[in-house]
């Protein structure tokens, strides 16, 4: 197993390919033959996709996954790191489904003789959306998180450790543990909103009741007894907090400004790495079971079309190996990314990254090595220019806290917004009558994934063509995504709706244009909408009287003009893959 890394980035596609230097400007690169290769190999496998009806994502099977799992925990594995504590520490999971590269857990085994992993079921994640009362989390996520939770424990159990699983909230449960393990500290990830953030509040507050007894040789010196402690561990960006180069309120709020700062002043912190054996763990006579979704008071929910994705740490590092090595895909992200049929145009790290199954710094030491392995280009750097903005999103849920969720944002803009539920329900149930949004809405639906181009274009169109209510939108998406994440949500959601730190408020995505450009054969819409495939393919994006009528007009009233300007347009823009290959675009 040790050569399973070794002998793929042996393979002599080297031979094939010069790995190309890294190229500073961030224009398009010329394609190389082998990059069109690979295009073409998407497209092919997407439209493949269109007769097969699931694909696991990633498409490994359980051995492959164990094996790449337990290799990765080899390759982060120290024979040096010593533990210094006594006792006992807990450590929280929360959104942080890990070993790899878990500061927190890290931590822990550190500071004491016994760590106790502990996740807490917490009925509010199950209740309702703020406002519009949504579920807070929809069915498919919670199976996501059900994987994660088995998986971590397969995981931790490798490492000689268990995992505790307890249904209730956190700030009653934590404080009762660390009294019965007379646990010193509860090492847990801060988390940044202030659903969690008050929590984290409650706990401390809680932890400050419990009166441990002093061990037999310190209440001869000192005799009081001590309090546990909840210690926050920084872990869910790229870049670490405590390395920015400026204090929270003056994070910028341009991106760019923010992206170039850090680039220029900060470095990344290499992986945290653990010991081999995590043992022993405190004994415990119940850990507790992996709740089923029935538990969760959930009807399951299965996938039967689309992108069907493996929740844990395993699949997690299984999507990374198979995306950068397996299939080789990093060296064309750039020119792919914008994609929205099938598994392969962008890295679908998200549903990992946002449960913490997968650490944003190890896909950066992934990065690096296959730069020097086997290519290095603007594509490689641009998976990590689209984890900055993660970074981003995360860091300004600090600097501006709930405004991220008002309606007028961190700007505060006055406008007024209509909360109509007819037209809410038709963009939430892909019923408006544009295919392109439809199929983008149902996609949602079915598999709690959607591409990063189709949530700019259904997002531009609930704000701008319909007017509604922005967050009922994010709300909504806060239900279904699987990658839900309140920063890169709220954070996103204000960008689209104009009261977040857009340089450009009026962000307006003419579906006619997006159309054209990132889906030239209506081969993504009739996937999702059957009934459009008899079409011919120039008509599969606006049907006419065969389809469902259109909810609202457009903002640009002559959607036919507007279409045979954009076709003219997007004649002018695409490559030979029908993606754009000028002028950068998010
Ligand atoms: C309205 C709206 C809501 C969104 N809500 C979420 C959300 O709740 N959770 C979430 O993780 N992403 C969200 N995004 C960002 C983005 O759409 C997804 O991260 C991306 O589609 C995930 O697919 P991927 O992993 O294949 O991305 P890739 O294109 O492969 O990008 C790699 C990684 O970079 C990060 N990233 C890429 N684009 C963005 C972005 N715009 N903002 C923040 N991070 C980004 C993600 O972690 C992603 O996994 C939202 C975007 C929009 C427009
Ligand atoms: N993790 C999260 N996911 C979704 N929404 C969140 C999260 N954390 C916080 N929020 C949102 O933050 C908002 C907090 O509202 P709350 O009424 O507590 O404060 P506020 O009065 O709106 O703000 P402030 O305290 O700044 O005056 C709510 O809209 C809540 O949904």
């Amino acid at each position: 197993m040790a050569g399973l890394y070794s002998s793929i980035s042996s393979l002599s596609l080297k031979k094939l390919i010069q790995p190309s230097q890294r190229i500073s400007t961030l224009t398009y690169p010329i394609l190389t033959a082998h990059s069109k290769l690979c295009i073409r190999q998407i497209m092919n496998s997407s439209s493949s996709s269109s007769s097969t009806l699931t694909c696991q994502v990633p498409a490994l099977d359980s051995d492959e996954m164990d094996r790449i799992a337990d290799h990765t925990f080899d390759r982060y594995s120290s024979k040096i790191v010593k533990r210094v504590g006594k006792g006992t520490a807990i450590v929280w999971f929360r959104n942080d489904l890990r070993v790899l590269d878990n500061e927190a857990l890290f931590m822990a085994w550190v500071s004491s003789e016994a760590v106790l992993p502990v996740y807490c079921v917490d009925p509010r994640l199950f209740q309702t959306t703020y406002h519009f009362g949504f579920p807070k989390t929809g069915a498919l996520r919670a199976q996501f998180i059900i994987e994660c939770l088995a998986d971590l424990r397969k995981n931790l159990m490798k490492k000689g450790l268990n995992l505790l699983i307890r249904h209730g909230k956190p700030e009653e449960i934590l404080p009762s543990l660390a009294e019965a393990f007379a646990a010193h500290t509860v090492y847990a990830q801060k988390e940044t909103c202030s659903e969690e953030t008050n929590v984290e509040r409650l706990i401390s507050k809680a932890l400050q009741q419990v009166k441990l007894s002093p061990s037999p040789e310190k209440s001869k010196s000192h005799g009081s007894s001590k309090s546990p402690k909840l210690q926050l561990v920084w872990g869910s960006t790229m870049y670490h907090m405590d390395d920015l180069p400026f204090y929270t309120n003056d994070i910028p709020d341009v991106y760019t400004q923010f992206r170039k700062s850090v680039e220029a002043k900060c470095a990344i912190r290499s992986c945290t790495k653990m010991p081999t054996s995590l043992a022993p763990p405190p004994s415990v006579e119940d850990w507790g079971c992996v709740p089923s979704i029935d538990d969760l008071g959930f009807q399951p929910q299965k996938v039967n079309k689309g992108m069907r994705f493996l929740g844990g740490e395993s699949a997690a590092l299984s999507r990374v190996y198979e995306y950068f090595w397996k299939k080789d895909l990093l060296k064309i992200y750039k020119e792919t990314r914008n994609g929205m049929l099938g598994p392969d145009y962008s890295t679908k790290f998200s549903p990992w990254l946002a449960s913490g199954s997968l650490s944003p710094r190890f896909i950066y030491e992934e990065v690096k090595r296959y730069e020097k392995e086997r290519a290095a280009n603007d594509s490689t750097y641009w998976v990590l220019f689209e984890l900055i903005w993660r970074d981003y999103f995360k860091f300004i849920s600090v600097k501006y806290g709930n405004s991220l969720f008002h309606l007028g944002g961190p700007r505060k803009v006055e406008r007024r917004w209509t909360q109509d539920q007819r037209l809410f329900e038709s963009w939430r149930d892909g019923c408006t009558g544009y295919p392109l949004i439809d199929a983008n809405m149902k996609e949602l639906l079915s598999t709690g994934f959607m591409s990063n181009r189709g949530r700019q274009i259904v997002c531009s169109f609930l704000v701008r063509d319909m007017g509604i209510d922005w967050r009922m939108g994010a709300e909504w998406f806060e239900t279904c995504l699987l990658d839900y994440d309140p920063c890169s949500n709220y954070g996103n959601w204000t960008y689209g709706a104009g009261v977040g730190n857009d340089p450009r408020e009026d962000r307006y995505f003419s579906i006619p244009k997006q159309a054209q450009t990132y889906d030239p054969e209506g081969e993504y819409v009739a996937y999702w909408l059957p009934q459009l495939q008899k079409l011919e393919k120039d008509k599969r994006h606006f049907p006419g009287k065969s389809y469902t009528m259109q909810v609202v007009p457009l903002k640009f009233r002559n959607p036919k003009k507007q279409y045979s300007q954009d076709r003219a347009y997007a004649t002018r823009q695409t490559n030979h893959a029908g993606r754009q290959t000028k002028g950068f675009k998010r």
